[in-house]
């Protein structure tokens, strides 16, 4: 039999920690060399920059591919599978792949793509890893509001879900074959202790629940799981597949994303107050990307995951590179006049256009 190359799919809701998992994975790679597929929702490529910035002997910078139409369990026939097949032909082969989904992905197409004929040959799921941002779901983020469900389905008793962060949430826990309970820093003991039973729930089944800050563990941890996902996943089916066993299009029309983009903007703290006040108004779930702040010569990365902001000088600015961030939420909650309110609101920080 020919030797498979396993594939570990890295799953999570947008901020879970995935990209910083992956960080710590190529770090600790122990020679093994690795192959990037990383799909982001939104239009500006930040995990890919990230990532790239960390490319070393387990992951050059060619071993990187982005996946940018669109969310890769929509897009498997038209982007995937000819991304994997280009990978698989090539002459110097990865010992091993690793894919992070965007933060909105169901796991379930993307895994059941390695039964493609030319993908099963020749590669397998050693693992579904689902990461968890422990403090968001013990904040009750993911949770239906129960008289609000019951609103609903007294409106409408064929209503299957309600709350697509809920119905995600679920849907990339029945895919894993290991679940880490991330940004355990944030959470005390007792909090974690319940995320870890409302995960066991969810499951429905036993599977490792492993505790991780900052996405570090041992990358043998991660990889290794020899779990041959593919052929156990018809068994974990999504909402999704429950529900519209009809062949019915999956798609993420209760999300949305833009792009702001702005010239330099006057100072760090400013923009960090702005932000908070935009993603408070408009229940912002994840907003990323870089700023030029006036007077710094390095870039500044920004990364919000709800109300909780993170921004650090990551590397020279580039000459004339202004301000780009790409903002998530709800498609309720983003519609034009948020857009242009968003967008204007955080121009009143820009001290000069981009040149
Ligand atoms: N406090 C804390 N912050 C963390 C931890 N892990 C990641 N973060 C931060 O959370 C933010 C999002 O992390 P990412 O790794 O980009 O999350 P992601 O899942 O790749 O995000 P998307 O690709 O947008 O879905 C960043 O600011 C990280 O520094 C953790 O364990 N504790």
């Amino acid at each position: 039999m020919t030797h498979k190359i396993p594939a570990t799919v890295i799953t999570g809701f947008l901020g879970a920690g995935k990209t910083t998992l992956i960080r710590n994975l190529l770090a600790d790679a122990g020679g093994r060399r690795i192959a990037l597929i990383i799909n982001e929702f939104g239009d500006l490529g930040v995990d890919g920059d990230v990532l790239r910035a960390c490319a070393g002997t387990a992951c050059r910078e060619e071993d990187i591919v982005e996946l940018t139409n669109g969310c890769i369990c929509c897009t498997v026939a038209d982007d995937f599978i000819p991304t994997m097949t280009k990978l698989l032909e090539r002459d110097e082969k990865p010992d091993h792949i690793v894919i992070e989904t965007s933060g909105l992905a169901l796991p379930q197409p993307l895994v059941a793509a390695f039964n493609w004929p030319g993908i099963r040959e020749r590669v397998t799921v050693d693992g579904v890893v689902t990461v968890i941002d422990t403090a968001a779901v013990a904040a009750g983020r993911f949770a239906d509001d129960e008289a609000r469900v019951a609103a609903q389905r007294a409106a409408d008793d064929s209503l299957d879900h309600d709350n697509p962060l809920e119905e995600l949430f679920e849907d990339q826990i029945r895919a894993a074959d290991l679940v880490i309970l991330n940004k355990a820093d944030l959470v005390d003991e007792a909090a974690l202790d319940g995320v870890r039973t409302q995960v066991e729930r969810e499951a429905g089944r036993k599977l490792p629940i492993l505790t991780a800050e900052g996405g570090k563990l041992p990358a043998d941890v991660l990889i290794g799981l020899q779990a041959g996902t593919e052929q156990l996943i018809a068994g974990r089916r999504s909402h999704h597949e429950i529900h519209h066993a009809d062949g019915h299009e999956h798609d993420h029309e209760d999300f949305d994303s833009f792009l702001v983009e702005l010239g330099s903007v006057a100072s760090r703290e400013a923009l960090e107050d702005a932000l908070r006040t935009v993603i408070a108004q408009y229940d912002i779930l994840r907003l990323k990307g870089f700023a030029s702040i006036k007077g710094k010569p390095m870039r500044l990365q920004v990364q919000a995951v709800g109300n909780r902001i993170d921004s650090y000088f990551d590397r020279p600015a580039a000459q004339g590179e202004g301000t780009r961030l790409v903002v998530i939420g709800l498609h309720d909650r983003l519609d034009d006049a948020a857009r242009k309110a968003i967008t204007a609101h955080l121009e009143t920080l820009t001290i000069c256009a981009a040149a």
